[in-house]
């Protein structure tokens, strides 16, 4: 019998969870299905074989790094380019759906810069038969106060909440939101997220893209993670983090890159002190100690004075969505605590042999 496929986990790991996301359930409507969807540019593959579906009330978040597809997708989604393969969205080929049912914003959008934000959302509310109240939509983003400045005056996060408001004017049934927070100010990226878990509460399905990953955490039911125009992961947050965060961590800043000689002799105080599980690796900022309980916080200290390790600074934090991404791109490496040899933890090549470390229903590669 043939092994199943990573790509069929991946795919399944996001049909099941869909399922029982958001209002979803046995009956529920599906907002969004895209099966073998693939989009090159000449030679360059944008998207390469996507599957995956959204429940209708779920928040989606769509991850990956610059260049992995993520705009691509949203730009099938939404009949602003076409696609090769299955692409439907509340059953209907995303051109045909009624625009009243969707709200766009998109990565980049230039608004006529000579009306104030008051007016644009006046105006892109009167595209439709029914809109919200403009003087609420503004409120929702934070833009009561400054809207009666032109567009072209406003600045950079202003201009983006603005355009969050002309995306849910409408009050759409799906909202494909591509980086909606970039640029904005942490009290404006806190009324943004407050206003996607009202419109989520009220039903409103997300697809929400996004680099910020503390936001997609928070946010989201389900996620995706794209690279290479390939679903490499995929899942409940909590899921990922737990498959593919790895272990607490305590971070040592020191004013001085670790050598490898200093990292040996601190792993050597944690094995004496731990055990063998915990790792130790240099960083950018200085070692990190992975696999520490909170209660074992000060056997890891003790290694690091042991070891002469003068740090400015320790901060000791639970794996997050953002630690999944930096394993599941090979962006994090670190050196093995034991040997002191260089590896990565999880190369980018490793997220081509997914498979030893997934379960069958969370995560493949593509
Ligand atoms: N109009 C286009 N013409 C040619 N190539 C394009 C076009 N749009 C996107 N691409 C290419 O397709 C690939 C995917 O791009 P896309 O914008 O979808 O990535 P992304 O995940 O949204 O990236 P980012 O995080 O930087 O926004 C990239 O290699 C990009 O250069």
């Amino acid at each position: 019998m043939d092994e199943p496929t990573a790509e069929a986990d991946a795919s399944s790991a996001l049909a099941a969870a869909s399922s029982t996301a958001g209002d979803g359930g046995p009956g529920a409507e599906t907002a969004v299905v895209a099966e073998g969807v693939r989009k090159a540019y000449g030679d360059v593959v944008a998207l390469d074989g996507i599957d995956l579906d959204v429940a209708a009330g779920e928040v989606f978040g769509l991850i990956g790094p610059n260049g992995a597809g993520k705009t691509t997708l949203v730009r099938a989604l939404t009949g602003t380019t076409e696609a090769e393969g299955d692409l439907r969205v509340f059953g209907e080929s995303p051109r045909d759906v009624e625009p009243s049912r969707i709200g766009l914003l998109p990565q980049s959008f230039d608004p006529p810069a000579r009306l104030t934000a008051r007016e644009l959302v006046d105006y892109y509310g009167g595209l439709y038969d029914a809109a919200r109240d403009t003087e609420s939509v503004l409120d929702d983003v934070g833009m009561a106060d400054d809207a009666d400045a032109w567009y072209e005056t406003l600045s950079g996060g202003q201009k983006r909440r603005t355009c969050v408001a002309t995306a849910v004017v409408n009050d759409p049934d799906l909202l494909f939101l591509d980086e909606p927070t970039t640029g904005i100010d942490p009290a404006g990226r806190r009324a943004i997220h407050r206003l996607i878990e009202r419109l989520a509460a009220d039903g409103t399905t997300v697809f929400l893209t996004s680099h910020a990953m503390d936001e997609v955490e928070r946010l989201a039911d389900r996620v995706a993670m794209l690279r290479d125009g390939r679903v490499v992961a995929g899942g409940a947050p909590d899921r990922l983090i737990a498959e593919h965060g790895g272990a607490p961590r305590l971070d040592a800043e020191t004013a001085e890159a670790a050598t490898d000689g200093v990292v040996e002799r601190v792993a050597a105080g944690v094995r004496d002190r731990l055990g063998d599980d915990p790792t130790v690796a240099a960083t950018d900022e200085g070692i990190r100690v992975r696999g520490v309980r909170p209660e074992a916080i000060g056997d890891a200290v003790g290694a690091l004075d042991d070891a002469g390790v003068a740090f400015e600074s320790l901060s000791w934090s639970e794996p997050s969505l953002e630690d999944v991404y930096l394993r599941l791109t090979g962006e994090e490496y670190a050196r093995d605590g034991g040997d002191g040899a260089v590896e990565s933890v999880e190369s980018a090549a490793a997220v081509e042999s997914v498979g030893p470390v997934a379960t069958d229903d969370e995560v493949g590669d593509r």
